[in-house]
């Protein structure tokens, strides 16, 4: 197995290079061992895309790098604050992607966008957020008026609204049409020129190996892989002659993975 983790103990004085570093990250709900040991370092600036299957415990991990979950053993550091001790900073440093759905369809974008933009003390100027997320000519626009598109789109802005130094963005382009897609990659594009760090949970291979400077795999709770995608491709190629896309290696990656291992109970 390939988790490829850091110490943050080792990094250097000065700026960290390390935004997140995982290790041994565990969280049980009542009869669920949702998160059984997961392990990972995310570095600045790059996007870090976690796979894996449904109910593997990718959404658990970052609701707990996120501060809003308390993990129940391991270590979680986001820049090197503890998020279930240092809750209020982490929230400033760390923008999470919400549901957007749970918007009252009456908010206006440019009204929820300020809304957000309160709870935080240094945020983004509301005109260049919007025109960044090209939401401008739809400020006005009622959320329950807005397409698909334009709700993932909104809920990227209000996750940026807060000036964060890391995005955790969780089923980025889930619903949204081709074109949508491929405009909202353009947009995580443009937030990654700007030095934030984001991190991106996705089924979407495609959207993996477009954005992806590395990934992690989880499944059935544990760290299964961390490397780039060209890593992934050549350690699936180890296991098949027969891997071509990214998504052939990680389906044959994930085919190796002792299946016993999975439908954990606490
Ligand atoms: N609040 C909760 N209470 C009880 N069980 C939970 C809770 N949150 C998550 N779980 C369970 O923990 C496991 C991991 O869920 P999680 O949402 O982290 O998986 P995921 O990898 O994000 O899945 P998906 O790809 O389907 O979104 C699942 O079995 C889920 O049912």
């Amino acid at each position: 197995m390939n988790t490829g983790t850091q110490s943050l103990a080792a990094e250097p004085p000065g700026q960290p290079s390390v935004a997140v570093a995982v290790r041994e990250l565990r969280k049980t709900f009542p009869g669920v061992v949702a998160v059984d040991e997961v392990s990972f370092s995310v570095r600045v600036g790059e996007v870090f895309c976690l796979l894996g299957p449904n109910g593997a415990g990718k959404t658990t991990t970052v609701e707990c790098l996120a501060g809003a979950l308390t993990p129940d053993a391991g270590r979680v550091e986001v820049l090197g604050l503890d998020p279930a001790k240092d809750r209020a900073q982490v929230r400033e440093l760390v923008g999470y992607q919400m549901q957007a759905s749970v918007l009252p369809a009456t908010l206006r974008v440019e009204e929820a966008a300020k809304l957000f933009a309160s709870f935080y003390p240094a945020p983004i100027a509301i005109e260049e957020l919007l025109q960044t997320v090209g939401l401008k000519d739809q400020r006005k626009r009622a959320f329950g008026k807005l397409s698909g598109g334009e709700k993932q789109r909104l809920s990227i802005a209000l996750a940026l609204v807060g000036s964060p130094r890391i995005v955790v963005l969780d089923e980025l382009t889930t619903g949204l049409d081709p074109q949508g897609r491929r405009s909202v990659w353009h947009l995580i594009e443009q937030i990654k020129a700007r030095g934030v760090t984001i991190i991106l949970v996705s089924h979407y291979l495609d959207e993996v190996q477009r954005l992806a400077d590395r990934l992690a795999i989880i499944a059935a709770g544990r760290t299964q892989f961390v490397g780039t995608p060209a890593e992934l491709r050549a350690a699936a190629a180890v296991r098949s002659h027969a891997t071509q896309t990214l998504e052939d290696a990680y389906l044959t990656f994930l085919d190796t993975i002792d299946p016993s291992n999975a439908g954990r109970a606490a």
